[in-house]
């Protein structure tokens, strides 16, 4: 496939039983500053020497910048676990990015205002409330299987960001204001993603705090956007007009009950919004990236049906079936591994310290890289290779080496949540739906803020049985 010439070429291999899927090749040396800091600008992935895979930790200056990654789990378990206090703030850039929309959400808050939020923001998200989410993933994907017919070719990632973004919609604000709210939350997100650049080279020239991001009118535009029709449901469910259950009830009720939490109606705004955005482009991004492996690896996708069909027969999947689909927790699983859909966690050092051999300056740019650590050929047997029965056969992997969640204090607080919805998701489509790709198609993956195929991934629909 042809790329742009700064990037390296994107390799894909198969044979009979066996799959490496989509990667651009690893670098045989490293860039100088300037070409790095121009390759990142495109894709964050593309960037890695064949060496940054070793599971060790090494450290280099970016212009004027200390960047460090950790690659050693040792370290990793040292910066997120025993510094997570020293490491707690997110990079400039990411903080830079999102707080024009995000605020003060938990995503990218930290110190007090993060502790005070964490365990609301915890609870609400909390694997105890997943099972009351679950029938809004079944029947927002019932929803979106009724329009799907055979033949038809639809784009992966659209379509799954459509499913996750009804999901999380009708979770955060109820089914009946959630469909009201999503199509204008929707649309100002895009615009705003549209809108912004995740690099932001003043960071990388000295400035710790990086450059503000420019806030034209279209930007200004796509934030009233969003704020307006959070702000609205917020206000509908404090009049009392909003639906029981749902996370804005939630909210609502602890920001009435606990007025020593100091919550207003924009903080439940910004906790709204930061949930809608981290809860949904990442398992739109793990659909997509499973449904293209399966359709790559007919093996895996024979072992699913054959799975499915014991396990389903002809019914639909509950939140209580999730624990007897195996190896479609696994799919999932090594789709988290091969296609982290935060494949750099990016942190400020907040004071110079040691970590393993690396003296770590004030305010250096800390990178934990999930796209490298998940591949190491230290840490993992055949790591380029898409193969399910890791999780479910051998050893367990070695701790901080499996990191799609991130670790520690700071690890994503609707795992569960997420986790469920997506082998739920992919259980209710591969049930229906055999997904095909066009012969000879090979996905190209790349990272800005979060993990994407820059071209669609495009398959036709057959229906099963
Ligand atoms: C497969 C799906 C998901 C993946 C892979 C994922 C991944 C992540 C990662 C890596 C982080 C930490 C980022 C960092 O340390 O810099 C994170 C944080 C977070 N995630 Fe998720 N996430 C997923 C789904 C969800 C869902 C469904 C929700 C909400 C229902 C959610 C809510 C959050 C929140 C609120 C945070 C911020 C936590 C904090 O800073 O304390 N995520 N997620």
């Amino acid at each position: 496939m042809k790329r742009l010439s700064l990037q390296p070429p994107i390799i894909e291999e198969a044979g009979p039983g066996w799959l490496i899927p989509a990667h651009p090749e690893p670098l045989a040396k490293g860039p100088g500053g300037l070409r790095l800091a121009m390759m990142a600008r495109h894709s964050l992935i593309g960037v890695w020497t064949a060496d940054s895979y070793a599971a060790r930790d090494f450290a280099y200056r970016l212009l004027r910048r200390q960047v460090c990654v950790f690659n050693d789990p040792a370290s990793i378990k040292a910066v997120f676990v025993a510094g997570a206090d020293r490491f707690e703030r997110k990079g400039a850039m990411m903080r830079r990015a999102l707080a024009p929309l995000l605020g003060d959400g938990l995503f990218i808050s930290d110190g007090e205002t993060w502790r005070r939020r964490r365990p609301l923001v915890a609870d609400i998200a909390h694997k105890t409330q997943v099972p009351f989410y679950a029938p809004m993933m079944t029947g927002a994907v019932t929803d979106m299987l009724a329009g799907w017919h055979e033949g038809e070719a639809i784009s992966l990632l659209p379509a799954m960001a459509e499913l996750t973004a009804q999901i999380i919609a009708r979770s955060i604000f109820g089914t009946r204001l959630g469909a009201e709210a999503l199509s204008g939350i929707v649309h100002g997100f895009g615009r705003y993603q549209a809108g912004i650049d995740s690099f932001n080279l003043p960071f990388f020239l000295g400035a710790a705090e990086g450059w503000p991001v420019g806030r034209g009118r279209a930007l200004r535009a796509a934030i009233a956007e969003v704020h307006g029709v959070v702000e609205h449901v917020i206000t509908e469910h404090v009049a009392g007009r909003g639906e029981h259950g749902s996370m804005v009830d939630m909210l609502v009720r602890r920001m009435q009950r606990s007025p020593e939490l100091g919550l207003d109606v924009q903080a439940l705004r910004n906790e709204a919004a930061t949930i809608f955005m981290a809860g949904h482009e990442t398992t739109a991004a793990t659909l997509t990236w499973a449904f293209y492996l399966l359709a790559k690896a007919p093996w895996a996708e024979a072992s699913l049906h054959a799975e499915l069909d014991a396990v389903l027969g002809g019914r639909e999947p509950t939140a209580d079936d999730v624990a007897n689909l195996p190896y479609a927790r696994a799919v999932i699983e090594e789709t988290l591994r091969l296609y982290p859909p935060v494949p750099i966690l990016p942190r400020q050092a907040r004071e110079a310290t040691q970590v393993g051999d690396i003296a770590v300056e004030k305010d250096a740019l800390v990178l934990v890289v999930p796209w490298i650590l998940h591949r190491s050929p230290d840490l993992w047997e055949q790591p380029m290779h898409f193969r399910p029965e890791r999780f479910l056969e051998g050893p367990a992997p070695v701790p901080y080496s499996y990191i799609p969640f991130s670790a520690g204090p700071r690890i994503c607080a609707g795992l569960n949540f997420g986790l469920t919805e997506a082998i739920l998701c992919l259980a209710m489509v591969a049930r229906a739906f055999r997904l095909r790709l066009a012969p000879g198609f090979t996905a190209d993956p790349v990272c800005r803020l979060s993990l994407r195929p820059q071209h669609p991934i495009t398959v036709r629909l057959e229906r099963r049985g």
